[in-house]
């Protein structure tokens, strides 16, 4: 109920003037701690996606919060009350929610099962069995490997749903019924991708867990697993931990964002004396070999930058995902390829690899689609095992008929929002911003301000510098149209001047196979904000939530509210200035982006990074891999927050103690 205050609150935020935001921003801080309302929720339902490396756990809660005593010990027929065949099932009253846990922690997921008595709601339907009154549907490895445990410590049984099964099921689910869920990553920039329910299938799904696995998707329960990988998100983890020693997954990827990948892997100009090879179309700067410096230079491990390796080997995992990706979607004539998985963590180095990858190899003619809810395509899969139960109309439902659900604040985000708001407040009232700004997740403040943007952000110019989004920060990535870049040194593709590999092998394949049906299906620029719906499950904290808002909101809605074609507009470069467009007559806000309207589009050259941020190239701190960690430069932090600030509330920011 609070949290759905919150959003009204939120939505309204552009007409209340800056004392009304404080009062908002101190209520706020008062009420909302997300968790004891979803303890008090009316807990309906529990999926896990038990697999190798992370745990998985989604349940959906309804907005009945005083139905639940404290502890939300409802007994199971009381979770529902929601009569089969009605269009109010119960996920449409409320939310569904994400949490994640590492393997290795199990016993905090069955503390956290337990603790929101989770496992008391398995069976919902007032029909429900006592067997299924006493179970979880539970896919992937671990629902086997930990049944027992579950049994002994929880008592209650895991219903296997089939892996493959509900990975599709749950791709299913989200691409028809959560708007918006796919997007591309072009040029450090996501657009959302508006699906056709009725142009759907087939597609290809490249789901990167620890292994990858490649399915081809031709309907509700129709699919085929045509191929897969070892290659994969474990082996990141596993190689990147015994290579660099990092101690955790988030540490071997923040590694990553500092390093440079040519120290390593050895280029076309390191084989051919600093030249191309143009015969067959690659540039000195295309990687001949990953790794493969280290066979000729007399170095130890110990002489390779962490940071170096740890960048090297993500290039080298998600160019490789994405280049068999795309052979298998030109095996098969499909025109879309559809990334999920926990690798992907919203990585703008890795989507930027991968895309690179799919544009490069399918000449441009196919593009990587992500989806937001990346991790839990298994967990959601599993929910709709549940149909037998009356749920089989649910995507209709969800599709079209939900007006007055909100945009979820993840559970942590607000969490967050509630520990960032409080910064906020301090900014606002002038206490010092220093500690502030290093806060680990300021960032999401630009998040949680932005994310209904296109209703906040009414009025801004049409013309200026189009954004990577809040928080999203900013990354000099390869240009899609620029072919060159495949295979170039940390551009993952060479810039290539003219043909490259066997042009006419090319022609066929891609004329035969693929025109016909790859395209790129972007209807509409349907620049959104990832907002709420988008950090969560993905935060370090591992917790999210999704509500009804997401799904079958129209994006016309969304996009309303006076942001043209919409998309965010974003003015001026944080680099530059500081001031990222929030100097005198800027209207726009922003965390930089090259000039948009044609603007100076800086191809690769020598020396540059074709990928995301790095810094030895001089970009900006404020990365796009860092936007969901938080960001560490303090100084541009500020200087989003003011450029925000101004566009959005007309108000002009001034801290105190900040360090420049
Ligand atoms: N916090 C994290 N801890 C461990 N791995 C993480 C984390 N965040 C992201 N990852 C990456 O996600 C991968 C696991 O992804 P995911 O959870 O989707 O697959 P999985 O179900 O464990 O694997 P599989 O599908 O092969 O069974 C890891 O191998 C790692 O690369
Ligand atoms: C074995 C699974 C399906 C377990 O999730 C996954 O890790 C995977 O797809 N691995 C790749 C195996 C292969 O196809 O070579």
């Amino acid at each position: 109920m609070l949290d759905c205050c919150l959003d009204c609150l939120y939505i309204q935020l552009d007409k209340l003037n800056h004392w009304q935001i404080i009062f908002w921003l101190t209520f706020t801080l008062s009420f909302s701690f997300p968790f004891s309302v979803i303890l008090n929720a009316h807990l309906i339902l529990t999926w896990c996606f038990l697999a190798g490396s992370l745990i998985k756990v989604v349940y959906s809660s309804s907005n009945n919060t005083n139905e639940a005593d404290d502890k939300g010990k409802k007994s199971s027929n009381d979770c529902v009350g929601i009569p089969n065949g009605s269009s109010d099932y119960p996920v449409l009253c409320g939310r569904l929610h994400f949490a994640k846990f590492e393997t290795s922690k199990i016993n905090d997921c069955l503390e956290f099962i337990s603790s929101k008595q989770l496992h008391r709601c398995g069976g919902w339907h007032k029909e429900a069995s006592p067997h299924d009154k006493n179970i979880i549907k539970a896919t992937g490895g671990g629902a086997y490997k930990f049944a027992d445990l579950f049994k002994e410590k929880l008592g209650v049984g895991l219903d296997k749903v089939d892996e493959m099964d509900c990975l599709v099921a749950g791709s299913n689910f989200l691409l028809k019924t959560v708007h918006p869920e796919a997007f591309t990553y072009i040029d450090g920039r996501e657009e959302y991708v508006q699906i056709d329910h009725n142009d759907l299938y087939p597609y290809l799904l490249v789901n990167i867990g620890s292994g990858v696995s490649m399915i081809k998707v031709d309907g509700d329960g129709k699919f085929d697993r045509v191929s897969g990988t070892s290659v994969g998100g474990g082996t990141f983890w596993g190689l990147g931990k015994l290579l660099t020693k990092c101690k955790s997954f988030d540490e071997l990827l923040e590694l990553s964002h500092k390093g440079n990948n040519r120290v390593i892997d050895m280029l076309v100009g390191d084989i051919y004396g600093g030249g191309d090879y143009p015969k067959i179309g690659l540039s000195s700067t295309a990687i001949a070999s990953s790794f493969g410096k280290a066979i000729s230079e007399n170095k130890e491990l110990e002489d390779y930058g962490r940071e170096d390796i740890s960048r090297s080997l993500l290039r080298m995992i998600s160019n490789n995902i994405g280049q068999i990706s795309y052979l298998n979607a030109l095996r098969f004539g499909l025109k879309r390829i559809f990334f999920g998985g926990f690798f992907i963590r919203g990585h703008a180095y890795t989507m930027d690899t991968i895309s690179v990858a799919v544009h490069f190899w399918s000449k441009g003619e196919a593009k990587a689609m992500f989806l937001r809810h990346e991790g839990f395509l298994g967990a959601l899969g599993a929910f709709t095992s549940y149909k037998s139960h009356g749920l089989d109309n649910i995507t209709t439902h969800y599709s079209y008929q939900t007006p007055g659900f909100c945009m979820a604040a993840p559970i942590p985000v607000l969490s967050y929002q509630t520990v960032n708001l409080l910064h906020l407040l301090k900014l606002i009232i002038g206490r010092n911003f220093e500690n502030v700004a290093r806060t680990h997740c300021l960032q999401s403040i630009l998040l949680c301000l932005l994310g209904t943007g296109p209703r906040m952000l009414e009025g801004r110019p049409a013309q200026t510098n189009r954004s990577k989004g809040p928080g999203r920060g900013r990354s000099k990535s390869l240009r899609r149209g620029d072919q060159t870049k495949a295979m170039t040194a940390d551009g993952v593709m060479g810039r290539v001047h003219g043909s490259r590999r066997d042009p006419w092998k090319d022609k066929i394949l891609v004329e035969r196979l693929i025109k016909p049906s790859i395209l790129p299906r972007l209807s509409a620029r349907r620049r959104q904000h990832f907002g709420f719906g988008r950090v969560d499950g993905y935060s370090d904290s591992g917790y999210g939530e999704l509500r009804g808002e997401d799904f079958g909101k129209p994006l016309e809605r969304e996009i309303g509210g006076g942001v043209s074609e919409g998309r965010e507009e974003f003015v001026g470069d944080v680099d530059k200035e500081g001031d990222a467009g929030a100097g005198e007559g800027s209207e726009g806000v922003g965390v930089g982006g090259e000039e948009a309207n044609g603007g100076d589009r800086v191809g690769l050259e020598e020396g540059d990074d074709g990928g995301c941020p790095r810094e030895d190239v001089g970009h900006p701190a404020v990365a796009d891999s860092d936007r969901r960690r938080g960001c560490k430069n303090s100084g541009t932090i500020m200087r989003t927050l003011r450029v925000q600030f101004k566009a959005v509330f007309g108000l002009k920011l001034f801290a105190r103690g900040i360090k420049k």
